[in-house]
């Protein structure tokens, strides 16, 4: 049964989350963001989210442009724009990010929650080979040689698939396709080890083969780091694939949240049944397989992997 919320933005309690039993990793309480306009007041983006992310759970964020989706994951990191101002709380592994220190943001940027953007290379320095970027990151965390980082980011980036790692690892972003340069942002988090991965729209920029094989290594990167998995995406059928729970939003408030198989079986809320139905045809080979056995015919469980290692 999943559950509607209404645009109050209270969470209905037991939703979206954790076992009871354990604490969740990362836990959103009522969380409104508003950012500095043109004309310097403030404007509320969000409003009243709440969900919860498990110790290796995975939580899609689906809604239209704008709605509030990207602010959420930057709210999460500490990276909102200057003058912000944020209600509500957001607990990583007992850390309140919300009133922590630059620095304490500094240690768990990228080191215990990596993000994955749309565009890699807004995250590349176009200056510096991959090799070194990747290196860089696990460094700028990890007590450890050059050597033993150079070896690690070779082994990381031969996991991705990238090909050729002796040469390659010497080039630039600039020398790499789109699909490779998301590689390279895994082998990066891939390395760090990180307890929350932010995906942010990851294959959005791709095309639908490339798309699928770093879909892919992100479900890899999941289960090989045990990590919680934040997916954000526009895309209904893509998060039916990644993630075992879902947040839907609209104008930067929950319409709904509970397990993904459930809000697409039987939305509650009229705004994702509107969003699945402008969801290209979503039965038979792009509907998650995940959909076509949900309805108890004994079939395994086509949610069963979500989280796990696919390959
Ligand atoms: N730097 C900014 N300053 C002020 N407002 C912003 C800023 N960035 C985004 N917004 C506004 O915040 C709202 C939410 O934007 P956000 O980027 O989170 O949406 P989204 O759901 O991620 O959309 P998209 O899929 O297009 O990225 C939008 O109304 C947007 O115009």
């Amino acid at each position: 049964m999943t559950t509607p919320v209404p645009n109050s933005g209270v969470r209905p309690a037991g939703s979206t989350g954790a076992p009871e039993a354990e604490e969740p990793l990362l836990s959103l309480r009522d969380v409104s963001i508003q950012v500095p306009s043109s004309t310097k007041t403030l404007t509320e983006i969000t409003h009243g989210i709440s969900f919860d992310v498990a110790r290796g759970g995975s939580v899609g964020l689906v809604g239209e442009s704008g709605s509030g989706k990207s602010m959420t994951s930057l709210a999460i990191m500490g990276l909102l724009p200057k003058g912000s101002r944020i209600d509500g709380s957001i607990t990583f592994d007992g850390t309140d990010l919300i009133h922590a220190r630059e620095s304490v943001m500094r240690s768990i940027r990228g080191d215990r929650i990596a993000m994955i953007f749309q565009d890699p290379l807004s995250s590349l320095n176009p200056y510096f080979t991959v090799g070194d970027q990747v290196m860089e990151a696990y460094l700028a965390h990890n007590k450890a040689t050059r050597k033993e980082a150079f070896e690690l980011t070779c082994e990381a980036m031969e996991r991705v698939g990238i090909p050729r790692v002796t040469d390659t690892v010497n080039q630039f972003p600039h020398q790499f396709s789109g699909g490779m340069r998301q590689r390279i942002m895994i082998a990066m988090a891939l390395v760090c080890q990180p307890d929350l991965v932010i995906a942010d729209e990851p294959t959005t920029a791709l095309d639908v083969t490339v798309q699928a094989r770093v879909l892919d290594l992100i479900r890899t990167l999941q289960a090989e780091t045990g990590a919680g998995l934040v997916f954000i995406t526009h895309d209904l059928a893509v998060v039916s694939t990644m993630t075992k729970e879902v947040v839907v939003l609209q104008n930067g408030s929950v319409q709904e949240q509970g397990h993904t198989r459930d809000v697409f079986v039987g939305p509650a809320s009229a705004y994702t049944r509107k969003l699945i139905d402008a969801t290209p045809r979503m039965t038979d080979a792009r509907l998650p397989a995940t959909l076509q056995h949900a309805d108890g015919s004994g079939k395994r469980d086509p949610w069963e992997g979500a989280g796990h290692d696919h390959r």
